[in-house]
């Protein structure tokens, strides 16, 4: 086999590496482009050096791949689940075994800590593992029927799936879909974010070594053209999304003309209620894990930040003194904790948000600035403070819109019932989070909030073996957890005669 991407990283090496391998993959191998049109350069946030060139796949290319897919589909959907789980689990201790090496091209290519990154690593071997586990349980059920007729039903995958993956979790994000998608017995054909293209296909080297039929999981790379080259393509069954909610919508849009399935992974404006009987402290840690992973850039952050009255003061003091101790700079360094958000014209605006905050009135308590780390290599960098907004009130922008960056909006209320109508007063609803240390109280407020996962004294958390995805206009369909198997595979009920046709006619 060629060399992988990942032989290419030496061993400190923020600002050195430039890739110029094929970042695409389908038929078992690293495919040229076609073409080199609408080329963009792909920028290493630490740095701003610049890591590769992002070439994107046209129709031709796209319909390549996804006939690729469909052939492995042919044949893999054909193995017992025991035999997909072997493969699965082969590709999950590859990942395992290389997991410093893919972590540190993740950081590379996104700019968050090598510490987060490798948690994001090990998530994405867990999430193979465990549907691997869940491959060799797949089943159908019995139904006896009258005269000795019976049913049964058959899980069967739905075959060529599309996965359309964002920049903030790429390895990850891969790996949750594929996981699923290859556990039920169907193909995926993968596409990252433009901004983050180059660890997807270390994924798709890492199953094909594992023993994957070529085809299995192909990359293409690309934007909105290339998104919606695969949304429409006939031969795709299912689309699995996670980015935005203008670009949710047109991936639903494009995928109903051919009636294909989708899930939905969008953004989100999640409430963290923190009440006067909570453990302080926790509940401070819980903030800034609510707030601060991944430079801010996490769907699921908890940014509305609702502190009981009482308790403001001292929650204040202590979040802002934990927030200024927060170690920016080098991003491959182990005891940096926070890195560089994705892009220039990102980091412009989440500065522009803060900037808006503070004309309606916020009060910036600290960070919200642009900051520039002390090594000369990371001078071109896209890195800000992170930053903490007091005196917010619910109908300004920042505490209203996603904006995906290391800002926080605290909120004083009074009581429950205010703070749950508050709480629940957003189109978005994909997660949630309480600190209390009454037991009656946690159950009864993650009961009221309208999202999809409800943290209980702690946040972001996510365990594969649990569900994870969004309400209202924050999407549908899950990730993780056992019911995601429902959402890559249908069920076929075949009715069986055992006696005569008893005909109408
Ligand atoms: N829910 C989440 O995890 C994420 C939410 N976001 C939100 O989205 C905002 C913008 O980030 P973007 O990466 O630009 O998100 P986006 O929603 O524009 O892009 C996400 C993915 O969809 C693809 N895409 C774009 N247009 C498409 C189309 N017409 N058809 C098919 N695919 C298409 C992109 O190439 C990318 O792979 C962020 O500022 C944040 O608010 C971004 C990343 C992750
Ligand atoms: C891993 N976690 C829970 C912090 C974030 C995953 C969702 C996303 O893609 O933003």
């Amino acid at each position: 086999m060629a060399q992988s991407i990942l032989d290419l990283i030496p061993e400190t090496c923020t600002g050195t590496l430039t890739i110029t391998e094929h970042l695409n993959f389908w038929g078992g191998k690293r495919v040229k482009p076609l073409h080199e049109t609408n080329v963009e350069p792909v920028f290493e946030p630490a740095t701003g050096h610049v890591l590769c060139q992002m070439v994107p796949c046209g129709a031709e290319e796209v319909d390549e791949a996804i006939k690729s897919a469909y052939g492995a589909y042919k044949k893999w959907s054909k193995l017992a689940g025991t035999e997909r789980a072997r493969v699965m689990l082969e590709a999950a201790r590859i990942i395992r075994e290389r997991r410093e090496k893919i972590a540190k091209l993740e950081v590379i290519n996104n700019g968050k800590s090598i510490t987060e990154a490798l948690v994001d690593i090990d998530i994405a071997w867990e999430s193979i593992e465990y549907y691997a586990g869940l491959a060799s349980t797949l089943s159908g059920q019995h139904v006896q029927l009258p005269g000795g007729a019976f049913a049964y039903t058959r899980r069967e995958p739905l075959g060529v799936c599309v996965g359309i993956g964002a920049w903030n979790y790429p390895f990850q994000i891969a790996s949750w879909k594929a996981a699923p998608a290859l556990a039920c017995g169907n193909a995926m054909v993968f596409k990252p974010s433009p901004m983050t293209p180059v660890t997807a296909v270390i994924l798709a080297e890492i199953f094909k070594e594992a023993g994957a039929p070529d085809g299995l999981f192909c990359v293409v790379q690309g934007g909105a053209e290339t998104g919606s080259l695969l949304c429409h393509h006939p031969m795709v069954a299912k689309v699995s999304f996670t980015g935005s909610v203008p670009t949710g919508k047109k991936v639903m849009e494009m995928s109903s003309k051919g009636v294909k399935q989708v899930t939905l992974e969008l953004g989100g404006k999640s409430p963290l209620i923190i009440f006067k009987d909570c453990e302080l402290e926790n509940a401070v840690k819980g903030a800034l894990m609510a707030n601060f992973l991944t430079q801010g850039q996490v769907c699921c952050n908890g940014t509305r930040v609702y502190v009981q009255r009482e308790i403001m003061p001292q929650f204040l003091d202590e979040v802002v003194k934990r927030t200024k101790a927060i170690r920016l700079g080098d991003p491959m360094l182990d005891d940096t904790n926070m890195g560089a958000l994705i892009s220039k014209p990102h980091l412009e605006k989440v500065l522009g948000f803060v900037d808006q905050a503070k004309k309606q009135g916020a009060k910036v308590l600290c960070g919200g600035e642009p900051f520039t780390p002390t090594d000369p290599k990371l001078k071109g960098g896209y890195f800000m403070s992170p930053c903490v907004l007091d005196n917010c009130r619910d109908d300004m922008t920042c505490v209203k819109e996603e904006i995906f960056g290391p800002v926080m909006s605290v909120m004083p209320f009074d009581t429950e019932e205010e703070v749950l109508q508050r709480a629940n007063n957003t189109t978005f609803g994909l997660a949630s989070g309480v600190f209390t240390r009454d037991i009656s109280r946690a159950h009864r407020v993650a009961a009221n909030l309208e999202a999809g996962t409800c943290f209980i004294n702690n946040y972001n958390i996510s365990p594969v073996q649990v569900p994870f995805g969004g309400y209202k206009m924050s999407g549908f369909g899950r990730e993780n957890g056992e019911v995601t198997i429902e959402y890559y595979s249908q069920l076929k009920t075949v009715v069986v005669e055992m006696g005569d046709v008893e005909s109408l006619f």
